[in-house]
C-alpha cells in the first residue's frame, strides 16, 4: 500500500514536471521568435535530371520553408560555406519594418557575407501571407538559393475564404549553364545572351531530355533519377486546397494550370483578391498568388499541374508536376495529354488578369487620392560602350561597392560611395518613339539616387518600349523592396499624364509587391515612403538587374536606427568605426 503512495505521489510529481516544461515550452512558442540555421553550400544536384553545380541551404533546393505567424521575429543565421563567393539573401515581400538592414540586398543595404562567415539575419513578419526569399548578390538567385516564407494569422483572426489545406508551390526555370557562365556572357562584348531555360522546375522538380545533349554518355543526365521525379500534391476528394504558388524565375513569364480543374485566385504578394475563377494563372518573377482548387475530379486518376513559358517564345519543354486522387497511387501517371496553356504571344488575357486583380471588396486599403511626386521610368535596351545593358530614362543602374544604407546613415564620404547627381525623373515623352528601335541606344551608367521625402505619396509610371530588335517589347516584372504599393492602372501605349491619370483606379486597387509591365505598355504604382531606410525597385529578371534595369529610393535614413556592425566590412565601411 506504502508502495502504491509512494508511486503514486512521484506519477503525481512527474505530471507537475511535465506541465511546467510544457509551460516553457509554450510560453516559447508566445515569444515568437522563430530560429533558424542554415548552411550555404554547393553540392551536385539534378533538380531537372541533368548534373549540376546547385547553391543549396541545408543540403536543398529549394532551401527549408521557413513557416511563421503574424507578429513572429524571424532569426536566420546562416554560414556560407560556399568557398570562395559571397552571399546575401533578401526577404521577398517582407516590410523590414525597423531592420532596413537585413533586406539582404547586396550593395543597398548590406556589404556581402564572406565565406566562412555566419550572418544574423532578424526581422518581424508583419503581415500574413505567401512570400519567398532568395539569393540577392549577382545572379546567385538562378543558381538555386531561393525558398518560400509562409506567414498566418494571428490565432484569433481567420481568412475571407474557406479550405481545408494549405499547400505551397515555387516555380522556376532552370538554366545549364553557371551563373558565372552566364554573368561573363551578359558583361562581353560580343554579347552572349542566357538563352531560353532548359527546363521549367515545380518544387525543384523538372525533367530535361537527356537526348538532347550533344554527347548524352559524357554527361551525368539520367531521367530515372529520383531527384528529378515530378512534385506530388496528394489531394483527399471532395477537400478544399490552398495552393500558394510563388514564381522565382530567372527570366520567364509562365502559366500554371491544372488539367481539369478550374480555381479560384484569392491572394497576390500577401493581400487578399476579390475572387474570380480562372483555368490558367499568369504568374511573373516575384509574385506570389493563393489559389483555391476543389477535388472535386474523378478520384480513380491523377491529373497534371503545367507550367508554361508565356511572353517568349517558347523552347522549353512545360513543367509537370502531379496532383494525385487519393488512394490512387502517387506515381501513376495522368493518362491524359498535358493541358497547354495560352499562345505565347497573345498578351491579350495576359493584360486581362492584371486587370482583374482587384482588392477585396471587405479589406480595400484605399490609397491616398493624388500624389506629392511622379516619377516615370521609360523602359529600354541599350549599349554603353558597345556592351548591351537596360536603362532607365537611359540610366542604367550599377550597384556601388559601399551599400547606400550605411553611407547615408553614417554619414559617410558620399562622393566616394556614389554618383551624386540624382537620375532623371521622366524622359523625352514627345520625341520618344516607343515602337521603334530607338534612334541612338547608347545609355550611360550611374548608381545615383533617387531620395523621397519622408512619408510622402509617390507615383511611379512604367513605360515599356521596343528593344533593340524589330518588333519585340518585352515583359518586365518590377518589385519593390519595403514596401507594398497601389497597383493603378495598366494601358497599351505611351502613358499619357492629361489623360491616364484620370483613369486611375482609386477605389479598389490591389497592393502588391512585384507588378509585371506588358509590351509597350505602361504600369502605374503609388506607394507612401513611410518606411526608413535605402530601397531597391528592380526588373526582377535575374539578368535584366545585372544589365542595369534597377533604381533605388531612399526615404527617411536619418530615422534608421543603429545599424549592426555586421552589414560593414566592404569598401568605405573597412575599418568604420562608429564615433
Ligand atoms: O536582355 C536581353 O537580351 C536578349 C536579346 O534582346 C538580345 O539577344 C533578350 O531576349 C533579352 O531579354
Amino acid at each position: 500500500m506504502v508502495k502504491i503512495l509512494e508511486l503514486h505521489r512521484a506519477l503525481v510529481k512527474l505530471l507537475v514536471v511535465w506541465s511546467l516544461i510544457c509551460l516553457v515550452a509554450f510560453s516559447t512558442v508566445e515569444a515568437r521568435v522563430r530560429h533558424y540555421r542554415w548552411n550555404v553550400n554547393y553540392e551536385y544536384k539534378s533538380p531537372d535530371c541533368f548534373q549540376k553545380l546547385v547553391i543549396t541551404i541545408n543540403g536543398g533546393t529549394p532551401g527549408p520553408t521557413i513557416l511563421a505567424q503574424q507578429g513572429d521575429t524571424i532569426v536566420v543565421e546562416l554560414k556560407n560555406s560556399l568557398l570562395t563567393e559571397n552571399i546575401a539573401i533578401h526577404w521577398h515581400g517582407i516590410r523590414q519594418i525597423g531592420t532596413p538592414w537585413s533586406d539582404g540586398t547586396e550593395g543597398v543595404t548590406q556589404c556581402p557575407i564572406l565565406p566562412g562567415d555566419t550572418f544574423k539575419y532578424k526581422f518581424v513578419v508583419d503581415r500574413a501571407g505567401t512570400f519567398m526569399y532568395h539569393g540577392h548578390y549577382g545572379m546567385q538567385r538562378a543558381a538555386g538559393l531561393y525558398g518560400s516564407i509562409i506567414v498566418s494569422l494571428p490565432s484569433e483572426a481567420s481568412e475571407p475564404f474557406a479550405y481545408d489545406y494549405d499547400r505551397n508551390i515555387i516555380l522556376n526555370d532552370w538554366f545549364h549553364k553557371s551563373t558565372y557562365e552566364e554573368a561573363t556572357g551578359l558583361s562581353s562584348i560580343p554579347f552572349v545572351w542566357i538563352g531560353e531555360p532548359q527546363s521549367l522546375l515545380i518544387n525543384g522538380r523538372g525533367r530535361y531530355n537527356c537526348s538532347l545533349l550533344a554527347n548524352p554518355s559524357l554527361e551525368a543526365c539520367n531521367v530515372t533519377n529520383p531527384e528529378c521525379s515530378p512534385h506530388v500534391v496528394t489531394v483527399i476528394p471532395g477537400k478544399t486546397y490552398r495552393l500558394r504558388i510563388g514564381s522565382l524565375t530567372a527570366l520567364s513569364a509562365l502559366s500554371f494550370q491544372i488539367e481539369g480543374h478550374n480555381f479560384t485566385v484569392v491572394e497576390a504578394d500577401g493581400h487578399y483578391v476579390e475572387p474570380f475563377v480562372t483555368k490558367n494563372l499568369f504568374i511573373y518573377s516575384g509574385e506570389t498568388y493563393s489559389i483555391l482548387v476543389k477535388a472535386n475530379q474523378d478520384p480513380s486518376r491523377n491529373y497534371w499541374m503545367t507550367t508554361n513559358v508565356v511572353g517568349r517564345e517558347p523552347k522549353t519543354p512545360t513543367g509537370l508536376a502531379i496532383l494525385n486522387y487519393y488512394p490512387t497511387h502517387f506515381r501513376k501517371s495522368p493518362a491524359t495529354v498535358q493541358t497547354t496553356g495560352p499562345f505565347w504571344n497573345d498578351t491579350a488575357p495576359r493584360v486581362a488578369q492584371s486587370l482583374a486583380i482587384k482588392a477585396l471588396q471587405s479589406s480595400i486599403h484605399t490609397p491616398p487620392l493624388t500624389s506629392d511626386r511622379t516619377i516615370v521610368l521609360l523602359n529600354t535596351q541599350n549599349k554603353i560602350d558597345g556592351y548591351f545593358r537596360w536603362s532607365l530614362n537611359n540610366v542604367s543602374f550599377s550597384v556601388p561597392h559601399t551599400p547606400y544604407l550605411i553611407a547615408l546613415k553614417e554619414k559617410l564620404n558620399l562622393n566616394n560611395v556614389f554618383d551624386q547627381k540624382p537620375p532623371p525623373e521622366n524622359y523625352d515623352f514627345k520625341n520618344y518613339d516607343i515602337y521603334s528601335v530607338a534612334k541612338n541606344t547608347n545609355a550611360t551608367s550611374s548608381n545615383g539616387l533617387y531620395r523621397l521625402k519622408f512619408n510622402s505619396t509617390v507615383d511611379v509610371v512604367l513605360q515599356n518600349a521596343n528593344t533593340m530588335t524589330a518588333n519585340n517589347s518585352e515583359t518586365h516584372p518590377w518589385h519593390l523592396h519595403g514596401h507594398d504599393f497601389w497597383v493603378l492602372g495598366y494601358g497599351t501605349g505611351k502613358f499619357d499624364v492629361t489623360k491616364d491619370v484620370a483613369k486611375y483606379n482609386l477605389v479598389n486597387p490591389i497592393m502588391k509587391n512585384t507588378v509585371p509591365i506588358h509590351p509597350y505598355g505602361w504600369t502605374a504604382l503609388r506607394f507612401q515612403a513611410d518606411n526608413p531606410g535605402v530601397w531597391a525597385f528592380h526588373c526582377h529578371i535575374e539578368s535584366h538587374f545585372y544589365m542595369g534595369m534597377g533604381v533605388v529610393f531612399e526615404s527617411g535614413v536619418e530615422k534608421v536606427g543603429k545599424l549592426p556592425s555586421s552589414i560593414m566590412g566592404c569598401g568605405e565601411t573597412k575599418g568604420f568605426h562608429r564615433p
